[in-house]
């Protein structure tokens, strides 16, 4: 096990390991390139990676990279961003890159250490740190995927803790950066109007659904061993189950949302594989990268339940799909009906309330109120929506969210292996006993069990979809 610090020091350089990568395409350059633009660099860059590119090169491809996600490029940004970055090339195979690494740090004392490898690599570089007598105070953070089942995630944590404390271990979950997801617990307990009412007491259901118009597109190689369960639901939905069911973070301990997190997924039972639908759209195996004769799941829908008071009896519904009709996120708390009105209004019966906290494209907040109209002959549901950001682009980033928040030193942000155990200790009934899988139309909801897998609760509510 490698020194630590316990202190939450601001990092003083930043080194990305895979900087010539797919995820630093799609993703890194653009996070970087927007936190330079809002002012919250400080550090040095240095990027890793086998290809012998240079520094032109290199700025190359951070200007593709940045411009392709549909950034305007500001050049006195782009330039302050390339400024302040570097290329080492060599194999994370061999201690010589580390010595480059090294030199290229300068003197920092604090390192941030981003691992956007193949996830075979993560010991290999992590002890390649650690080697280079580079790990001392020193911050990593992983991606996903961390194991392919509950034993495999134990033994990566295993041979990464052989080296490393799990105090330096930074486990990317975007979700967790994703703006919205924090604002669930504070919506819930800083607003007096809910909180008394988030609870088995006056909550009927809970639905959680992630819908993409999109398919596997380009990534059959990446999803075809993976799955909709293991892709989104094992880490990011589950992450919006705590948010909605997790207790209150300790007063003044920023510290004890972490534990919070993971004292909740605890709580959660194994789910249960009868209660579990797999879906697979029509075409998939088509596509590039995909079995012929694939079984794999582009669409889950699962039921879980909660085993504390809070919620005891409330069944929280997950649904994810690719080529679905929409793409949308979003958690939505559907209340008890509410009693018999008998006070000789039109219709004494009035729809149940909802709360709708809408993750994406954009962050937005629904009251659905039982309102009744003059013109109308019952009472109806009556919307009232909040919505944070008019358009995809103009809030940070889930990568920047986490950037900023692991150069801060802090680690709320990011999962930690009690939160990933517990999580996969959750799915593992579904692994291991998997239903058949059914077969849906692009451009549906998914297969028809997943309506049937509601039952009487009036099925899936249609999403907060603009316009
Ligand atoms: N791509 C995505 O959208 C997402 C990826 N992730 C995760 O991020 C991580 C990285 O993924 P991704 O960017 O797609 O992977 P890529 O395969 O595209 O990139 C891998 C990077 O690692 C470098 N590399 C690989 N082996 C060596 C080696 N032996 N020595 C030196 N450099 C090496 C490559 O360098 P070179 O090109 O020079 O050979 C490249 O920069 C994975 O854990 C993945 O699961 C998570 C979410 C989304
Ligand atoms: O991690 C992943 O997440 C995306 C969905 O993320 P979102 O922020 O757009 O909701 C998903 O499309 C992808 O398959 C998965 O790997």
């Amino acid at each position: 096990m490698g020194a630590t610090d316990d202190t939450t020091a601001r990092r003083d350089v930043l080194v990305i390991f895979g900087i010539t990568g797919d995820l630093a395409r799609v993703m890194t350059f653009r996070s970087l390139y927007r936190l330079e633009r809002r002012g919250l660099l400080d550090c040095p860059i240095v990027g890793v990676a086998f290809e012998d590119w240079t520094m032109d090169r290199l700025a190359d491809r951070a200007r593709e990279s940045i411009a392709a996600t549909g950034e305007e490029i500001d050049e006195s940004v782009f330039g302050r961003l390339m400024h302040r970055m570097s290329y080492v090339h060599g194999d994370f195979g061999k201690p010589e890159t580390y010595d480059g690494v090294k030199q290229a740090m300068g003197g920092a004392e604090h390192p941030l250490f981003y691992l956007e490898v193949p996830p075979n690599l993560f010991a290999t570089v992590v002890k390649g740190v650690a080697g280079g007598g580079l790990a001392t105070n020193a911050r990593f953070v992983i991606e996903k995927p961390f194991g392919h089942d509950r034993a495999s995630a134990t033994a990566l944590a295993a041979e990464l803790h052989s080296v490393v404390d799990e105090s330096q271990l930074l486990r990317v979950d975007h979700y967790l950066g994703k703006v919205g997801l924090e604002e669930i617990p504070f919506l819930r307990f800083a607003n007096t109007l809910l909180a008394p009412t988030w609870n088995r007491d006056h909550i009927d259901h809970v639905q959680i659904s992630m819908t993409e118009a999109f398919g596997v597109d380009d990534r059959g190689h990446f999803y075809d061993p993976v799955g909709a369960l293991r892709d989104v639901v094992v880490n990011h939905l589950l992450q919006v189950v705590v948010a909605v069911a997790m207790e209150a973070p300790e007063p003044g301990d920023r510290a004890s949302i972490g534990r919070r997190r993971t004292e909740l997924l605890r709580q959660v039972a194994p789910a249960d594989p009868a209660r579990y639908v797999r879906g697979q759209y029509r075409g998939y195996r088509e596509v590039d990268g995909v079995a012929d004769d694939s079984t794999t799941e582009t669409f889950a829908a699962l039921e879980l339940r909660i085993d504390n008071p809070r919620w005891s009896g409330v069944p929280f519904f997950i649904r994810t799909g690719k080529k679905l009709r929409a793409t949308e996120t979003e958690v939505r708390i559907v209340y008890r009906d509410a009693p018999s009105l008998g006070f000789g209004l039109r219709g004494d019966h009035p729809p149940s309330n909802e709360l709708v906290v809408r993750l994406g494209p954009t962050f937005g907040v629904r009251v659905a109120l039982a309102a009744q109209r003059v013109d109308t002959a019952r009472p109806e549901l009556a919307e009232l929506d909040v919505g944070f950001a008019a358009k995809p682009g103009e809030v940070p980033t889930p990568y920047e969210v986490l950037f900023e928040a692991a150069l801060a030193g802090g680690g709320m942000r990011f999962a930690s292996q009690g939160t990933i155990d517990a999580e996969w200790a959750v799915i593992q009934p579904l692994l291991d006993a998997p239903p058949e899988v059914q077969a849906y139309e692009p451009g549906t909801w998914g297969p028809a069990a997943a309506e049937a897998l509601m039952g009487e609760r009036g099925g899936w509510r249609e999403p907060w979809i603009d316009g």
